[in-house]
């Protein structure tokens, strides 16, 4: 298949000092191709071989599947505009003669003329980079990521088939860092125009580039899709950092942060507080715990200090529950960045609290349990299963450390030993009458302090898959006496 970048075999010397050693890679058409890798690890260098600012010493270039070598400057212009890390302001220049000057390669003759085309290419790319109301401002007095822009709407002009990007970005605030890249994606899809970029921001880097190189000292380190290269092992070996790997909310593109050596400190479970009233139930911790919730307020992962289980009317709806919740927190003076918000139509004063604490593992279970919707789920299929709030929340507290494996594996384990306490007591699914395995809105949250500790996994060959299955299942079996107990009363 034909490339329109193949480079082979490429080395470079600046005197005696080897800074890139036989690199070899290929970039299709209408590629998003980042270059990564850290300072002085020959990305640079690397660029200006592709632009030919650099003249080639060992290896091959080729473009389009001709060799680099043989294109004059003014055919190389007409395929490859670059953006260097860094230029010049030409003082007394507008920013739409400036822009202007990416024409220069597409112009004949001695004598030539600005044709209606050559307009439209500027002011197009003057429109791209968000320009068109500053073209008659001098680029000298111009901030230093417009200026960056305006080098770009003139690399855009050019209206190559390849861009060369030196760190592209630099300079911009992130507003502008993502608009910029979003233009640059978009051309790569609708005019096939192929990018090659060199990227510091690791998370950039992947959210755009179809495909990654990255270098470490003058050598490909590693050659592949995002996900493949954006991997814990290579980046800690090229960078030389310690590093996790994360999913990105929304998309299928890997995020990384780097694990810098601040240790968080916790108290555990001696710090925590629980106050109870007819509204609320909250409990507070001294510093925050990772929570892996289903939570209305806070759900998936997140670190909180407040845990809320909300009493609510039993008719209580709204059309943005999560928005209403919010609002009541914020109107109690909850950070709501660091709360864990549910709700149940049960009274919050029947809770129960079963502590666990022996020499392996100290938690803490709290259940709210009410089952008016009781269910059997695995007959749910049958039945227009209601959404109303009679409901089961659970929340665990753990003093350790836990692996993103634990955390799963704690809400599974708690979730079985719900169920066999909602059976022990005889609970039925009234519509079925079979054994209910919830209730139709259950909630729960598995928060651990994340300090002293580690527990890899949570199932029930573990010591603490055995204290959350024994805790919870006490717990349960007590919210649920008091339920009925409360129900009793009012009879
Ligand atoms: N003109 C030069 N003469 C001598 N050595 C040079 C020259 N330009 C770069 N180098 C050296 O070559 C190596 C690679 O530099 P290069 O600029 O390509 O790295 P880079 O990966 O782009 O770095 P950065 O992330 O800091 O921009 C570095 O060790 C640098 O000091």
């Amino acid at each position: 298949m034909s490339k329109m970048l193949r480079v082979n075999e490429l080395s470079y010397r600046y005197g005696t000092k080897q800074v890139l050693h036989r690199v070899s890679f290929a970039v299709e058409q209408g590629e998003f191709f980042g270059i990564l890798g850290p300072n002085g690890s020959g990305k640079t260098t690397l660029l200006k071989l592709l632009s030919k600012e650099l003249p080639l010493q060992e290896g091959a270039i080729a473009l389009n599947d001709m060799p680099l070598v043989s294109f004059s400057p003014k055919q190389l212009a007409r395929v490859v505009a670059v953006l260097p890390q860094s230029v010049e302001a030409a003082f007394g220049y507008t920013v739409k003669e400036t822009v202007e000057l990416g024409r220069y390669a597409h112009q004949r003759g001695l004598l030539p003329k600005w044709t209606e085309e050559d307009e439209r290419a500027v002011q197009e790319a003057l429109a791209k980079t968000g320009l068109l109301a500053k073209q008659q401002q001098p680029i000298d007095q111009l901030s230093g990521g417009e200026r960056q822009r305006v080098y770009l709407a003139r690399a855009l002009a050019q209206e190559p088939k390849v861009l060369l990007l030196d760190e592209p970005t630099n300079h911009m605030d992130i507003a502008q860092q993502v608009r910029l890249l979003n233009e640059l994606k978009q051309w790569t899809n609708e005019k096939r125009l192929t990018v090659v970029a060199i990227f510091h921001d690791l998370h950039l880097a992947s959210l755009y580039c179809d495909r990654l190189l990255l270098l470490h000292e003058g050598h490909v380190a590693a050659n592949g899709t995002p996900s493949e290269l954006i991997e814990e092992t290579t980046m800690e070996h090229v960078f030389h950092v310690a590093v996790r790997r994360q999913a990105h909310p929304v998309l299928p593109a890997p995020l990384l942060t780097f694990l810098p050596h601040v240790k968080h400190m916790s108290e555990g479970l001696a710090s925590l507080t629980m106050t109870t009233t007819s509204e609320q139930l909250v409990v507070t911790t001294k510093t925050p715990f990772k929570v892996l919730s289903s939570a209305v307020v806070g759900a998936g992962v997140q670190w909180a200090r407040y845990f809320v289980n909300r009493h609510v009317p039993k008719q209580y709806t709204s059309s943005d529950p999560e928005a209403e919740m919010k609002q009541y927190l914020r109107e109690r003076s909850f950070d709501v960045q660091q709360t864990i918000g549910m709700m149940t139509a049960v009274h919050v004063e029947d809770a129960s609290i079963v502590y666990e604490k022996d020499l392996e593992v100290s938690l803490c279970a709290i259940v709210t349990a009410g089952v008016g919707n009781a269910v059997d789920v695995t007959k749910a299929w049958q039945q227009n299963v209601s959404s109303s709030v009679g409901t089961i929340n659970t929340m665990i507290f753990i003093d350790g450390m836990l692996t993103d494996a634990a955390f799963v594996q704690a809400v599974m384990t708690a979730t079985e030993a719900k169920t066999k306490a909602l059976s022990d007591e005889g609970v039925l699914d009234p519509v079925t009458n079979t054994f209910a395995t919830g209730t139709s809105t259950d909630c729960i949250a598995i928060a651990a302090s994340q300090t002293g500790r580690e527990y890899a996994y949570a199932g029930s060959a573990t010591a603490l898959g055995k204290a959350i299955g024994r805790a919870v299942y006490e717990a349960t079996i007590n919210a649920l006496r008091n339920y009925e107990k409360r129900k009793g009363e009012r009879r």
